[in-house]
C-alpha cells in the first residue's frame, strides 16, 4: 500500500486561478508539492475549503491526488482573513471524512496557520503527526503591515500553539527560520528550511522576439515586468514611482507590464488595486508607460517572463516569493527587495540586484544600470538560469520534503515503510473479531449456560470431564483443564477432575505411532470414561476424525458430550448432546471466541462449585450441633461427602 499524506490548505486550493487577491504562491506550492509527491509514490489528499458548489466534494485531480472539499461555512468565496471562525467546522468535516474512509494518514502537512490549527486538533484526536508550513507569519505580517493586516489577533496564539505542537516546521528561507526562532521561540531542531521551487518543464526561457510578437509587444521597447498578486504590500507603487523618477530625472523610458488581477481583462471595478495604481501612475506622469495586462493562466507566464528585460519585485516583505525564481528560470534578471525569501533567492550582483523595499530612486537607478548594459544582462541571465536549476526546482524541494516526512514517520508511533499493510491487517482482524464476538453473544449464550450446568452436574455427582482437541484446540483443552483442576478466579476451592486427553505425550505418541492417530482420544475415553462423565471436544471445523471417534466412544460409555465448535458444527455437531457453535468460518476467530467461552464456562462452574461447597459447610456445621451430637457422632467424623451428595441432589 502507498503512503498516504494529507495536505491541508484551507483557503489556497491548488485548482484556483492564480493572480487573484487570495490566490498566489501558496496555491502553487501546494499544487506542485502534491504533484511531485505523487510522482514519488505518495497518495495525496488535499483538504481545502469548499467555496464553489460546482466543484464535487471529492475530486480525483490527478493520478494519486484527490482534492477533498471540506464543508466549513457558506459554500462561496470568503476572504481568508474571515475564515478563522469556520475552522472548527473544517476540523469536524475533515474528521468525518477520515473516519468514513477509515483513512490512515502517515502524517498531515498543514499550509498556513488555520490549516495548522486543524492539524493540531486532529493530532490530539487521532495521534497523526503534523508538519506545518506557515507561508506567512502573523507577527512578521503585523510588523510590516500594521493595521493593514486584517487577520484576527487570535492568530498569534494559534501560531504559538502550532509551533509548540507541530512535529516539524518548514521554513521557506533562512529569514523565515530566524523569525520562527526569534518571534515564536521555535525549537531550532524542529525547523527544516525547504524553499519553494519552479518546474523546469513549465517555466523555461522562450525566444524574446518570438514571445513579444505573440503577445503583441513592441520588439524594441525596454520592458519591466511586475507579476503576482495585486495587493498593496507587493510594492508595485515603488516600481511606478521608480518609473517616474527614471523619466523625470534621467529621461529614461521603459514600459512596465503589470500582470495579475481578478479578471482576464484589467478592470479596476473588479480589482480596485488596479484603479489605485492607475491613479498613482497618473500622478507620477507615467500612465503611458504602464500597461495593466490582467490575470493570465500559468501556461502563459513564461511568455511574459521571457518577453521582459527585467523583472521587478519590491514588496515590503515577502515570506518566500516564487515569481523571482520563475523569472530567473526564464533567464530574466530580477531586481528584488532585500527582504524575506527574496534576499536569499536572488544573488546580488550575480543573478540580479537586491534593493531596499521602499526606495524608488535606488530601484530606478538599478533598472537603468541593468537595462543599459547588454553585457550585464547576459551575465545575469546565464547565472540566473544555472542558479535556480541547481537549487530551486520543485523536484528538489519535494525530495527534501519527502526526507523530512520519512524522518517524522519513523519517529512517530505510526512509523515505518510497509506498516500501512500491517496496520490494515491489525485493524481488519480486530473488526472481524468484534463482529464474531457480537454475533456469538446472541447465538451461543444459552448453549454456554447449558454446557456449564451439564459439567457442573456431572462434577457435583462425582463425575469427571475429559477434554480434547487438535493443535490450538489441544492447547485450549489443557488450558481449560488447568483452570478447573487448579483455579480460575476463585481462591480456596477444591480441585475439579478435568483431564485433557492431549497431555499424555507418551501415550499419544505411542498410540499414534503403533496404531492410529484417529484413536488417540477414543482409546483414552474408553480407559477413563464412566457413565455420567462429560466429554468436551474442541474443534474449529468439527471434522477431525480423532474427535469424531472420541465422541462415539463416549456415547458408548453413556457419557454426556459437549462440542465447542465453529463452521456450523461439522460432523461433530451431529453427534454431541450440546453444541456451542461459534458463528464464523475463520479458524482464528473461532478459536479466539472459544477461548472466551472456556473462560466463561470456568467461571460459571467455579462459582457453582464454590456456592455448593459453602452450602455443604453450613449443613455440616448445623448437623454438628444437632443431629450429629444426637446421633452420638462428632462433627469431625461426620461424613461430609455424603452430606454434599445429598445437598446437591435437590439443586437441579
Ligand atoms: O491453532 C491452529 C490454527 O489457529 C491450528 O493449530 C489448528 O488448531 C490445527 O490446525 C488443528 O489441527 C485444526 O483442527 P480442527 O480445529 O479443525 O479440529
Ligand atoms: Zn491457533
Amino acid at each position: 500500500m502507498k503512503k498516504r499524506i494529507a495536505l491541508i490548505s484551507e483557503h489556497a486550493s491548488p485548482i484556483a486561478a492564480i493572480g487573484g487577491a487570495d490566490t498566489g504562491g501558496q496555491n502553487i506550492a501546494v499544487a506542485e508539492l502534491a504533484r511531485h509527491l505523487a510522482a514519488l509514490g505518495y497518495e495525496i489528499d488535499i483538504f481545502t475549503r469548499w467555496d464553489d458548489r460546482r466543484l464535487p466534494k471529492t475530486l480525483n485531480w490527478r493520478d494519486g491526488i484527490r482534492i477533498i472539499h471540506v464543508e466549513a461555512g457558506p459554500v462561496t468565496f470568503i476572504p481568508k482573513e474571515k475564515l478563522l471562525p469556520y475552522m472548527t467546522a473544517f476540523t469536524k468535516d475533515m474528521l468525518r471524512f477520515i473516519k468514513a474512509e477509515n483513512n490512515r494518514y502517515k502524517l498531515i502537512h498543514a499550509h498556513f496557520f488555520m490549516s495548522a490549527l486543524v492539524a493540531a486538533d486532529i493530532k490530539q484526536k487521532l495521534g497523526i503527526p503534523f508538519i506545518v508550513t506557515f507561508h506567512a507569519l502573523a507577527r512578521v505580517r503585523r510588523i510590516h503591515q500594521g493595521r493593514n493586516d486584517w487577520f484576527p489577533d487570535e492568530g498569534f496564539a494559534i501560531e504559538e500553539r502550532v509551533v509548540a505542537e507541530a512535529d516539524q516546521i518548514v521554513a521557506l528561507c533562512p529569514q523565515d527560520r530566524d523569525d520562527l526562532i526569534n518571534l515564536y521561540q521555535a525549537d531550532p531542531g524542529k525547523i527544516t528550511v525547504i524553499p519553494n521551487g519552479f518546474r523546469p518543464d513549465e517555466i523555461y526561457p522562450l525566444d524574446k522576439l518570438f514571445v513579444r510578437m505573440a503577445l503583441k509587444l513592441d520588439p524594441k521597447e525596454k520592458i519591466i515586468l511586475q507579476l503576482g498578486r495585486m495587493v498593496p504590500r507587493k510594492g508595485v507603487d515603488n516600481v511606478i514611482k521608480a518609473l517616474g523618477y527614471m523619466r523625470s530625472k534621467h529621461n529614461f523610458e521603459a514600459r512596465l507590464l503589470i500582470v495579475g488581477g481578478e479578471s482576464d481583462e484589467p478592470d479596476p471595478g473588479i480589482t480596485p488595486e488596479i484603479g489605485r495604481l492607475q491613479k498613482l501612475a497618473k500622478a507620477e506622469g507615467v500612465s503611458d508607460l504602464v500597461t495593466f495586462v490582467g490575470r493570465r493562466t500559468r501556461d502563459m507566464l513564461h511568455y511574459y517572463y521571457s518577453a521582459a528585460d527585467v523583472f521587478t519585485t519590491t514588496p515590503w516583505y515577502e515570506p518566500f516569493g516564487i515569481t523571482p525564481l520563475e523569472s530567473m528560470a526564464c533567464g530574466t534578471p530580477v531586481i528584488g527587495s532585500n527582504v524575506g525569501g527574496i534576499k536569499s533567492t536572488i544573488v546580488d550582483g550575480k543573478t540580479g540586484f537586491l534593493v531596499p523595499p521602499n526606495d524608488p530612486v535606488l530601484l530606478g537607478r538599478r533598472i537603468i544600470e541593468l537595462l543599459s548594459s547588454n553585457k550585464l544582462m547576459m551575465y545575469f541571465k546565464e547565472n540566473a538560469i544555472r542558479h535556480v536549476n541547481e537549487s530551486y526546482t520543485w523536484m528538489k524541494a519535494t525530495h527534501l520534503t519527502a526526507n523530512m516526512y520519512e524522518r517524522i514517520a519513523t519517529q512517530s508511533p505510526l512509523r515505518a515503510e510497509d506498516e500501512d499493510d500491517s496496520l490494515s491487517y491489525i485493524d481488519d482482524s480486530f473488526e472481524a473479531l468484534i463482529e464474531t464476538i457480537e454475533k456469538s453473544r446472541r447465538k451461543i449464550r444459552l448453549a454456554t449456560l447449558d454446557s456449564a450446568q451439564a459439567i457442573y452436574r456431572s462434577l457435583a455427582r462425582g463425575g469427571k470431564v475429559l477434554v480434547c482437541g487438535n493443535g490450538g484446540s489441544a492447547a485450549e483443552a489443557q488450558h481449560f483443564a488447568a483452570e478447573l483442576v487448579g483455579r480460575f478466579e476463585a481462591t480456596g476451592r477444591r480441585g475439579l477432575p478435568v483431564m485433557a486427553l492431549t497431555a499424555d505425550t507418551a501415550f499419544v505418541t505411542a498410540w499414534a505411532n503403533d496404531f492410529t492417530f484417529e484413536e488417540v482420544f477414543a482409546r483414552q475415553v474408553e480407559a477413563y470414561g464412566q457413565p455420567g462423565d462429560v466429554l468436551v471436544v474442541i474443534s474449529s471445523s468439527g471434522q477431525s476424525p480423532n474427535l469424531l471417534k472420541a465422541i462415539r466412544a463416549a456415547r458408548k460409555r453413556e457419557m454426556f458430550c459437549i462440542g465447542l465448535l465453529g463452521k456450523e458444527g461439522g460432523a461433530a455437531g451431529e453427534l454431541t448432546d450440546i453444541n456451542i457453535i461459534v458463528p464464523s468460518n475463520e479458524t482464528s476467530r473461532i478459536q479466539e471466541v472459544q477461548l472466551h467461552v472456556l473462560h466463561v464456562l470456568s467461571h460459571l462452574i467455579e462459582q457453582q462449585i464454590m456456592a455448593d461447597d459453602q452450602n455443604v459447610i453450613q449443613i455440616t456445621e448445623e448437623w454438628s450441633i444437632s443431629q450429629f451430637q444426637m446421633a452420638g457422632l462428632s462433627g469431625k467424623t461426620a461424613d461430609k461427602r455424603k452430606i454434599r451428595h445429598e445437598s446437591t441432589k435437590c439443586d437441579r
